[in-house]
Order: C-alpha cells, then structure tokens, then sequence
C-alpha cells in the first residue's frame, strides 16, 4: 500500500498521526464526465472507454453493478486487480478471477496513473474509468462514475433505467451522505482507527445509523421511494461485506447484518436481483482486507467463514 508522489511510488500506510488516530479518505483527483452535449470531450461511444477495477472493493464493486444493469458489458470493457494490494498498490494477474491490464499490460495500478500523469501525487485508487481515445483517466470517483453510467450511454443501449431519477434526487443526495459519511467510509474509519477513541466514535456512529436504517426499512422497502435507486446500490456493497470482513477484520461487531430484522431481508432481495450476483467475489473479498491490511491482520490468515445463506427468501414483497 503506498501512493504516488510526483509521480514517483512510495510504499506508506495512510498517515493517522496529525488526526487524533483518524482515518480520512482523500479526494479523488480526477473528476471528468461523459456527455453526447456538443463540444463535450469525452462522447459516448461504444468500446471507447475501460473500467478499472478490484472485485474486493465497495466502490469499484458499485461501477460493476451499474455497468450491469445498464447493459454496459459489451460497450465498457474490464480490467480487475488482483486482491493482493502490498508494497506495489493494486497490481495485475497472479490470482484466480484478477486479470491483466487489458490494453497494456502494466504490472502496476500506478504505471496507470502517471501514464495519465506523469507528475500525479495521490493514492492510487480503483475505480478508474479509462479513456483510449486519449489514453488518459476520465474519472476515479466511484460516485461520479455511476452517474455517468445511469444515464450518458442510454441513447447507445436503449437501456432507460434510472437509479436517479430527477424527483427524488434530493432525497437521494440526502440519503447518500449518512450512509457516505457513517455506513460506507464509517467501516473503514473503525478499521483504520489507531486510537481507542476513534474507532469508537467510528464504531458508534455506524451502528446508530443501521439502526436508523433498519427501522426505515420496516416499513419501507427501499431507501427512497418505493423503487430501488442509487443509494441502495450505495448501501449494498457495503452490506454485502459487512458480515464476511467488516465484524471481524474491522471490529464493527455490535452485531451482524443477519442479525437485523429488516435490514437482512434487504441485503438478501438486492443480492437477488438479476445480475448483481455474478459482480460478487467474496473470494476476493475475504482476500483482499485480510491479506492486504498485515498491520491489521499480521499473519494473513483469512477466516473460513462465515457461512452465508444470501439466496434464502428475503420476504420483502410483504
Ligand atoms: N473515492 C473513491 C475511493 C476509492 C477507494 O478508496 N478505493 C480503495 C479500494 S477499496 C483503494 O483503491 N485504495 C487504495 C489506497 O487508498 O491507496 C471512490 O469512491 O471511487
């Protein structure tokens, strides 16, 4: 794990010494989109633009879903890390279901990122979405890239799906900042807490809001309106580690998603939509944080467990 430094990779853990043991995520440094608008850089084309991505992460895992459901498979090709993520960053091949970089055969995620910018400094993060046009990176937020997704390829794929829709936006955006700010990077700030203090702050916070989330859901079927929108796909990938990594290799163990009576049922009606099982890896998963993180899990023994049962029927219909 390191980052870049004007375009020269240093091998370093995120730095929590300056933030009282707190984990903070840094910005994403490549913030472009995709429109058919005249004038617009980057057009909508089909077998123009690659994905980047690790099966083990929450916000890659969000672009393979969207690319999923808004039929983008034959048009966005793919390339996945291995889950191995060491002194090098992410790297290519050299593990079941990782492929190499497709278009050019980097070793490297890093290779990747000063082949857009040589003199880039900053973490070198999947997502990334790829232009080969101008072999450069359109975007590297995942939340940026699943907006594009929804909607700049539809007069391409016919495909009028729509996890945003205009009238619920804002409840949307308002629903995507808690579960942001204490679901999503709240696991990773109990993680990577390296006070006392600050994974239980982290800690608490998280289980208020699924708590918070679980009532919700009692009565409501999804998130936001009675259809299911970006901010449940938002939630979901980190649901679906949450049992398997987030309660042991990030202590988040108040208790179990299993163990909520709503927000189980949840997990498992999302897991059974058509398509989102085959984006699932909990291979790479399990692999990834517990081999990844030695400071976290020294020996890189990954746990067998737990024995998940996701295709059960999740009763949400009533
Ligand atoms: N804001 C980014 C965050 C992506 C991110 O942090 N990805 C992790 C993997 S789960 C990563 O690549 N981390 C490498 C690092 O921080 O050095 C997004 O949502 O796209």
């Amino acid at each position: 794990m390191g980052l870049l430094v004007e375009g020269e990779w240093k091998d370093k853990w995120y730095d929590t010494e300056k933030s009282g043991g707190r984990f903070e995520r840094e910005s994403s440094g490549f913030r472009n989109t995709i429109s058919n608008q005249k004038g617009s850089e980057y057009q909508p084309e089909s077998g123009r633009y690659h994905l980047y991505v690790s099966l083990a992460c929450p916000w890659a895992h969000r672009t393979l879903i969207f690319r999923k459901l808004k039929g983008l498979e034959s048009h966005i090709s793919v390339s996945v890390v291995s889950p191995d993520m060491l002194e090098n960053g992410w790297e290519f091949g050299g593990y079941e279901d990782a492929t190499e970089d497709h278009l050019y055969g980097l070793d490297y995620m890093h290779q990747l990122y000063t082949k857009a910018d040589p003199e880039y400094s900053g973490r070198v993060t999947v997502p990334v979405l790829w232009d080969k046009n101008s072999q450069s990176i359109v975007n590297n937020e995942s939340a940026e890239i699943i907006r594009i997704f929804n909607t700049a390829f539809n007069d391409l794929t016919g495909n009028t799906l729509d996890f945003y829709p205009a009238a619920l936006s804002k409840q949307i955006d308002g629903m995507n900042k808690g579960v942001y700010d204490k679901i999503n990077n709240g696991v990773y700030k109990a993680g990577f807490a390296t006070t006392q203090q600050a994974y239980e702050e982290a800690v608490t916070e998280l289980f208020a809001e699924l708590d918070r989330l679980d009532q919700h859901l009692a009565d409501h079927r999804y998130l936001i309106g009675k259809q299911i929108t970006e901010a449940d796909w938002r939630l979901f990938t980190t649901l679906i580690r949450f049992d398997a990594v987030y309660v042991g290799h990030f202590k988040c163990n108040h208790q179990r998603i299993e163990d909520y009576a709503n927000l189980s049922g949840y997990l498992r009606e999302l897991y059974q939509y058509p398509g989102v099982k085959e984006t699932i890896n909990l291979n790479h998963i399990k692999r990834h944080y517990y081999f990844s993180h030695k400071n976290i899990n020294p020996t890189q023994v990954i746990p067998s467990g737990p024995r998940l049962n996701l295709e059960r029927a999740h009763g949400r219909g009533a």
